[in-house]
């Protein structure tokens, strides 16, 4: 069956560098592939290759790794079928999970136990008219909404769907994310206070460790 192989380019643990969960040690899954190409992608090199792999040898790779949190990432990790019984299987392994996507792809199949991270494209990433905007209806409490933000005009995008969207009613918390080396997080921060926004700006707390050219980090 297609959902008993993945298709890999990495598994590793690093430091949770994105999301609620940032500074926390963390295994990541991120699998090949993405059906979006947004213009400031930082992870081209999973876009083709990989390994394909059992699903099983995939969930004891990742387990072995011992971290109580396990994050599966990309590419769009939910392009693969397989992707949505792993997740279930890595929550009944006992871990906290987390899927970061992209908000193109469908999120309902995903296991409620599962904390889902999920970009609203913005219009600077050129991918802004693919966000499935029915997906906000499988947003809980436990997920969070992530902007990823180009520039002004891309802050200003985020506050009106904010606004309109009603988002505060989903009771998620809304993240707020510089482009890295593009959009000032001074920026961001003074515009975020300016409108006393309720979003939770974050840094990719990865690349100021490590730089941001580091790949498996
Ligand atoms: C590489 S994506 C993989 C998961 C999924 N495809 C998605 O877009 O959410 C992981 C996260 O990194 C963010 N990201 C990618 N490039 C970035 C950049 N240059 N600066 C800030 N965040 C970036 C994405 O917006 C996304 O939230
Ligand atoms: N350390 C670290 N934390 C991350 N959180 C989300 C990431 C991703 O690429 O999805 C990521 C990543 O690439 N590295
Ligand atoms: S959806 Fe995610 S992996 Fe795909 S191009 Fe955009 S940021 Fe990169
Ligand atoms: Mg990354």
């Amino acid at each position: 069956m297609k959902e008993d192989t993945l298709v890999v380019h990495e598994i590793y643990s690093s430091i949770q560098g994105e999301s609620t969960f940032a500074g926390l040690p963390c295994t990541f899954v991120r699998l090949t592939g993405c059906n979006l190409r947004c213009s400031w992608c930082d992870t081209t090199q999973a876009f083709h290759g990989g390994k394909r792999m059992p699903r099983s040898e995939v969930r004891e790779k990742a387990l072995a790794f011992g971290t109580p949190l396990v994050e599966l990432t990309g590419g769009e990790p939910l392009l693969q079928p397989g992707a949505i019984p792993l997740l279930c299987e890595l929550c009944d392994a006992g871990r906290t999970v987390l899927v970061e996507t992209s908000g193109e792809a469908d999120v309902s199949r995903v296991d409620p136990r599962v904390h889902k991270i999920m970009d609203l494209k913005a219009p600077g990433s050129g991918e802004s008219h693919r966000n499935r905007w029915s997906n906000l209806a499988h947003i809980s409490p436990r997920d969070e909404i992530k902007f990823v933000l180009a520039d002004r005009a891309d802050y200003e995008w985020m506050r009106t769907v904010i606004h309109e969207r009603n988002l505060a009613q989903l009771n998620c918390t809304l993240l707020a994310s510089a482009v890295w080396g593009k959009l000032s997080p001074k920026d961001l921060v003074a515009w975020v206070l300016e409108d006393s926004l309720l979003v939770r700006v974050q840094i990719q707390l990865h690349k100021v460790i490590w730089g941001a050219e580091a790949q498996g980090v």
